[in-house]
């Protein structure tokens, strides 16, 4: 059991005695003046708490989890979120835009991104490279935007033994692995054997949840919870004494 904390000396007795304070008359201004003349200086209107840091929110979670949708929701919902834009050696599909949905460069462009150490992080995914460009997180960061960067299992691992505790790892899993597996099948977005292997994948991937922050359960049909929940972790993370401080 904890022990009692003692203190031996009021706070107020060990300071110096105050000037005097003028007879009060009602008047809310002068009493103001008579407390900044007794306490020796002015009162004054700076913010008592420091200015947030920006911060990086690395979001992950297994594949049909719903990291784009409760990401593409936060976005809606809340102003001053930069989602990071991946650079990407894979050619441009139809309906894609430049900039927007990834950063379309070719191969050797990627590699000596690669070599320039432009990337905070990057993989070949099926013969593609795929990469998180650090000046746009460096600009946003600079204009006071927190970055939201969308990454697997295995990136988020990357990413934590660069970031460290100086970024905040939320984990996204669904309520249970049936509503997952109900998910993906109704995405109809894969073949029954893609299926399975993302199936066999995410879990595994569900006991990486330890090396996260925080985790979010993004439960069918309750997607707005999910970002609620999100915003809370990003607002208790503002309202932190010691903030994380990041520098890429
Ligand atoms: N809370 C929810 N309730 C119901 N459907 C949801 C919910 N969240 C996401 N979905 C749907 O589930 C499907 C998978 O979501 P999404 O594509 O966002 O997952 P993801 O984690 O980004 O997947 P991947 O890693 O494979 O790209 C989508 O059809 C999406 O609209």
């Amino acid at each position: 059991m904890a022990s009692g904390g003692c203190r031996t000396e009021d706070a107020a007795r060990r300071r110096q005695p105050f000037a005097p304070l003028p007879p009060s008359n009602g008047d809310k201004a002068e009493l103001f003046r008579g407390l900044e003349a007794a306490i020796g200086s002015t009162f004054g209107s700076d913010p008592l708490a420091p200015p947030p840091n920006p911060l990086i929110i690395v979001i992950s979670g297994p594949s049909g989890v719903g990291k784009d949708a409760v990401i593409k929701r936060l976005q809606e919902v809340r102003g001053g979120i930069h989602f990071v834009v991946t650079a990407t050696s894979r050619a441009k599909r139809p309906g894609e835009v430049d900039g927007k949905d990834y950063y379309f460069v070719t191969k050797e462009e990627f590699l000596s991104m690669i070599e320039r150490n432009d990337l905070l992080e990057y993989a070949l995914v099926y013969g593609d490279y795929k990469g998180i460009p650090k000046q746009q997180i460096r600009d946003f960061m600079a204009k006071g935007y927190d970055i939201v960067l969308r990454v697997d299992i295995q990136g988020a691992a990357t990413l934590r033994s660069i970031l460290g505790d100086s970024a905040v790892f939320i984990f996204l899993v669904a309520e249970s692995e049936e509503a997952l597996v109900k998910r993906l099948i109704d995405r109809k977005t894969e073949t029954s054997d893609m299926l399975l292997v993302r199936i066999a994948t995410a879990r595994e991937e569900v006991r990486h949840m330890k090396n996260f922050d925080y985790v979010v359960v993004n439960a069918e049909g309750k997607l707005d919870e999910s970002v609620k929940l999100v915003e809370s972790i990003i607002d208790a993370e503002k309202a932190k004494v010691r903030q994380r401080f990041v520098k890429i």
